[in-house]
């Protein structure tokens, strides 16, 4: 495999404010890298430095063998990348919009015309070419600037929290693009603070918090080792839960309790016995498979959605 990216012990201030702190990861080809943090954990610095939108203070960036300070405008020609805010001409079609961005990227005539109704085709936007941005919604104009992004047809593409605000129709596209892209060979960098999109997109994640990157793996790696493990239970007739052994931490749900323990067999069959000798009815008694949630948890005692 070969490293389509590489950031090494990249560190970035805004004045007294340190963004970045010795970040380091790589992102391999044709995989869908996942950086995932809460608001303001560093997500867009880290993709600005390596698009060459700004500069690093610290460290290395290597984009497709190409330094991220020196080397700009050969980044600019072979990746892609979709910022956070839509920049969009509301009074042209979606149609002119791709040609003012395809040239700008210095693609033109009629290749630039059936690039235009591949990426149109690609974001499921080939039917509204016509209209203007301007009529679109929020999910729409998201699909249209990632196709922009995809004109030049790039070898990587890096996209900073694309599904923020949308309808879930315009995700569902954006998910079902990413994967397609991921099929032909394109690699993907993708920022989020939903955990439930690393969990489902993603073949590598980092996960960022207060400008560093505080554990990164595979989905599994990441639940092997950071995951809590639990057992959920339901029943009637219990005010508490019963003594059991081994528990690390109980936590009272809405309609049961949820058990942290390294042990869940034994777990369970200690509240099975236990609901068998005083009579108590059990309604569910479940394992609880540990989330990207609970590995942000245990890393960082807070929650990502706080
Ligand atoms: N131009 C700037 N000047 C000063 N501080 C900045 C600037 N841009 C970002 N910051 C600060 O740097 C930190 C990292 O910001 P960054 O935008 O990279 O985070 P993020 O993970 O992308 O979050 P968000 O989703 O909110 O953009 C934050 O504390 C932010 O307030």
């Amino acid at each position: 495999m070969t490293a389509v990216l590489e950031v090494e012990n990249l560190s970035k201030a805004y004045g007294s404010k340190q963004a970045l702190r010795n970040v380091s990861f790589s992102v391999e080809a044709g995989t869908c890298f996942g950086l995932l943090g809460p608001n303001g954990a560093g997500k867009s610095t880290t993709m600005k430095i390596i698009t060459g939108i700004i500069d690093r203070d610290d460290g290395t960036v290597t984009v497709l063998g190409h330094d991220s300070k020196r080397e700009r405008e050969e980044i600019r020609k072979k990746v892609g990348y979709v910022p956070q805010e839509i920049t969009l001409y509301e009074k042209l079609s979606a149609f002119d919009n791709l040609v003012f961005f395809g040239e700008l990227y210095g693609v033109r005539g009629p290749v630039l015309k059936k690039r235009i109704d591949e990426v149109l085709e690609l974001v499921g936007l080939a039917d509204r070419a016509k209209d203007a941005v301007g009529t679109f919604s929020g999910g729409l104009k998201r699909r249209i600037n990632i196709a922009a992004a995809l004109l030049h047809k790039p070898k990587l593409i890096i996209l900073d929290e694309p599904t923020v605000g949308i309808d879930p129709q315009s995700r569902n596209h954006i998910f079902n693009m990413i994967r397609e892209l991921k099929e032909e060979g394109v690699t993907v960098v993708y920022s989020t603070h939903y955990m439930e999109e690393a969990e489902a997109l993603c073949d590598h994640i980092a996960i960022i918090d207060h400008g560093q990157v505080i554990a990164q793996g595979s989905l599994e790696e990441l639940l092997d080792n950071y995951g809590r493990k639990s057992v959920y239970v339901e029943a009637e007739g219990w005010s508490e839960l019963p003594q059991l052994p081994h528990v690390k931490q109980i936590k009272e749900e809405k309609r049961g309790w949820m058990i942290e323990t390294d042990h869940l067999l034994e777990t369970m069959n200690s509240i099975t016995r236990a609901a068998l000798e005083q009579d108590i009815i059990v309604h569910q008694l479940e394992i609880k498979r540990p989330s990207l949630e609970t590995v942000f948890l245990s890393l960082t005692g807070t929650s990502l959605r706080d």
